[in-house]
């Protein structure tokens, strides 16, 4: 098992020695699908996500049983350039909101019957303004990458991250620019107006200029915030336990972006959940080459779209495991 990394060149090494889908198990599960009582290919994209859950888990008849929802709270010294459409105190009055039991997220855990665990970040003591220099230090990026590491449970079996942070869109999209480049990574987040969006776009290119030519974990730190370094660490132990995740919305995959500029195969155990409403998170998905599993116009976080998507991964697993063969059932093949 790989130990907890403790600098960023840990993590990036913890990233280059990464374990791989058990093949065996993806072959059974795909045999076995080929005999269920169904026409070939039927049940579209829930074939796929069984085949390749079965994988991850090295089981060829999975269940969903024991799914974890992780929501990492940080906050964001960026949010004194006003690129947000709400106060920065709202990201504590929020994480006492999901303590509570009062938010979206709360219900969405409870509604796909997953484990809910709240991760306040340093709340009191925001990133730095990263217009004016690096948002974390090497180390302190290490530190939050480090918590969202230690926060996946060993016998979770599904793994959802969402975040909390008041600012953190534009985090975000400094992130995307930085490390695929481009413009309009920058967008309405928490509802900015017109004006508001194109000071935030400014914000995010001179941002991105300023911390240019960084690696990947590098830029995570002059860019990122806590939630998102926390996000990346747990996506990171997940594999490390072959543990599936779903990727939630823009943020969520700003993170996980991360990740895949240090490995391109360091996602392959990540699905994304959904398209959020965030103009630029289907551009983003491209980039790492996911198809979101649902579209509903969320722009919430706190990994409500991914929360959702565990149904979708569950029924998935539910028919694959559940349902009788041809054979069994005496039903005429075509
Ligand atoms: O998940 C998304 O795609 C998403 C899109 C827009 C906003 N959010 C949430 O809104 C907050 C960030 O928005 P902002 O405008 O403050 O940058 C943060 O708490 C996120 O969870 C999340
Ligand atoms: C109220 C509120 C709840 C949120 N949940 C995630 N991001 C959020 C942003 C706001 C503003």
């Amino acid at each position: 098992m790989f130990e907890q990394p403790h600098s960023l060149e840990g993590f990036a090494r913890a990233l280059a020695d990464l374990p791989e889908t058990d093949a065996e198990a993806v072959a059974a599960a795909r045999a076995r699908d080929a005999v269920l009582t169904k026409p070939p290919g039927a049940l579209g994209r829930l074939e796929d996500l069984a085949a390749w859950y079965a994988g991850w888990r090295g089981v060829a008849t999975p269940r969903v049983e024991r799914p974890q929802v992780i929501v990492f709270a940080g906050n964001h010294g960026v949010t004194a350039k006003g690129v947000s459409a709400f106060p920065p105190e709202v990201t504590v009055q929020m994480v006492a909101n999901f303590e509570a039991g009062g938010a979206a997220i709360n219900q969405l855990a409870l509604d796909a019957n997953a484990y809910l665990e709240v991760v306040p970040l340093a709340l009191n003591r925001p990133t730095a303004d990263f217009t004016e220099g690096p948002a974390m230090s090497p180390p302190e990026a290490a530190e939050a990458l480090a918590a969202g590491w230690q926060s996946v449970h060993e016998r979770a079996d599904l793994l959802v991250v969402g975040e909390m942070g008041i600012g953190n869109t534009t985090a975000a999209a400094a992130l995307a620019t930085a490390l695929i480049g481009g413009d309009g990574w920058a967008g309405r987040g928490t509802g900015l107006d017109d004006a508001g969006l194109s000071r935030k776009a400014e914000i995010v290119a001179e941002a991105a200029s300023r911390h240019a030519g960084l690696s990947p974990l590098d830029t995570l730190a002059a860019l990122g915030g806590r939630e998102i370094a926390a996000m990346a660490g747990a996506i990171a132990r997940a594999r490390h336990l072959r543990i599936p995740v779903v990727l939630d919305g823009f943020i969520c995959c700003a993170a996980a972006l991360v990740l895949h500029e240090v490995n391109p195969a360091a996602l392959d155990h990540c699905v994304a959940g959904h398209r959020s409403a965030e103009a630029a998170h289907a551009r983003l998905l491209e980039h790492l080459g996911k198809a979101p599993l649902l579209d509903l116009g969320l722009r919430l976080g706190e990994g409500s779209g991914a929360a959702l998507a565990i149904h979708v991964v569950r029924a998935a697993c539910a028919c694959h495991s559940g349902m009788a063969t041809f054979a069994e059932a005496g039903v005429s093949e075509g």
